[in-house]
């Protein structure tokens, strides 16, 4: 039985992505996403992780986007590649310990959840505020992990909190639902990427889970390019042009430079491109070699059939 590291406790949406992806194999929590990519590549143990990389609302998990990019800073042979992707449903309910009436409601004035969910909310909180009075956001590890807080806290003081997070995780913490589907979005959907440990040194990924409803393949790449020539950037993309590759994300994140130590404005980027029968990997890679200061071939998975549900 294979081993899978999820950002936990129990009942996080990345807990339903991983489920999604492997019903039946072990399903180890995490504390935190770093610690899922951490031990996975430390520990042969482990087999795969399970990450949540973007939500269709408030786009990046930074959290993740910047471990690709400190691996790439640190170490331009990759422990780790993507094998496949999973979609979750991100359906958010308004948590309590107990039921509670309108006065108590006034006088709540803390609610926790994990950093990724306010951007989700931000409409219904802010009319909660207005309706209730202010409330402090509080940041917590996971959605889950905010449910069990403020159920402790209720059961060591009395002290009235609340979280959002999943229905599943009000049920397994035995909180109560004090409103359920307050995502300012309805069909707010979260892609989780399945990481695996990388065999040995390869320029490029190779080890993709079986297809899920979908033959077309997705490549993820990350690199770094001379931002002081011109069309530098259009270089890198030209290489995908010239072999006719359909780019389908783009995005950048910040880059610590290691090379010149004095620069702090220097970029990232992240792209994902579908596959073709006759790519020429060969020409690929001279080509990123060509153009790019750095670049890491992360994933050559299967696009889940999930990606093109519209809701
Ligand atoms: O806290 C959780 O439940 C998670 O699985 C993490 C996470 C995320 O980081 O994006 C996953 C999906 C939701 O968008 C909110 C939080």
């Amino acid at each position: 039985m294979s081993k899978v590291l999820f950002l936990g406790p129990v009942g996080t949406y990345s807990h339903q992505a991983v489920i999604q992806q492997f019903p039946d194999e072990e399903l180890i929590p995490a504390a935190s996403i770093p610690e899922c990519f951490e031990r996975l590549v430390s520990s042969t143990e482990m087999d795969y992780a399970v990450v949540p990389l973007e939500n269709s609302t408030n786009g990046q998990v930074v959290f993740t986007y910047d471990l690709f990019r400190d691996f790439m800073e640190l170490d331009q042979n990759p422990r780790l590649e993507v094998v496949g992707e999973q979609y979750v449903d991100i359906a958010h309910c308004l948590i309590s310990p107990v039921k509670l009436s309108v006065d108590q409601l006034k006088n709540v004035d803390v609610v926790y959840s994990h950093p990724q969910v306010w951007g989700q909310v931000k409409d219904y909180l802010t009319s909660f505020d207005k309706k209730y009075g202010k409330t402090s956001k509080i940041d917590c590890s996971s959605t889950s992990g905010a449910v069990e807080r403020c159920l402790n806290e209720y059961e060591a003081s009395g002290k009235i909190t609340l979280a959002i997070g999943s229905r599943v995780s009000a049920s397994l913490h035995k909180g109560t639902i004090v409103d359920s589907d307050i995502n300012d979005i309805k069909g707010n959907t979260t892609r989780f990427l399945v990481l695996k440990r990388r065999d040995g040194f390869n320029k490029i990924a190779s080890q993709s889970l079986p297809p899920n409803g979908d033959e077309t393949k997705v490549n993820f790449v990350t690199f770094v390019i001379n931002q002081d020539n011109p069309g530098s950037l259009i270089s890198v993309l030209n290489v995908l042009r010239e072999q006719d590759l359909n780019m389908c994300s783009i995005s950048s994140r910040p880059f610590h430079n290691h090379t010149q130590s004095e620069r702090k404005w220097q970029y990232c980027f992240f792209i994902e491109f579908y596959d073709k029968s006759d790519i020429d990997y060969e020409l690929l890679i001279e080509s990123f070699d060509q153009h790019c200061e750095r670049w890491i071939h992360w994933g050559r998975f299967y696009r889940n059939a999930l990606y093109y549900q519209i809701s």
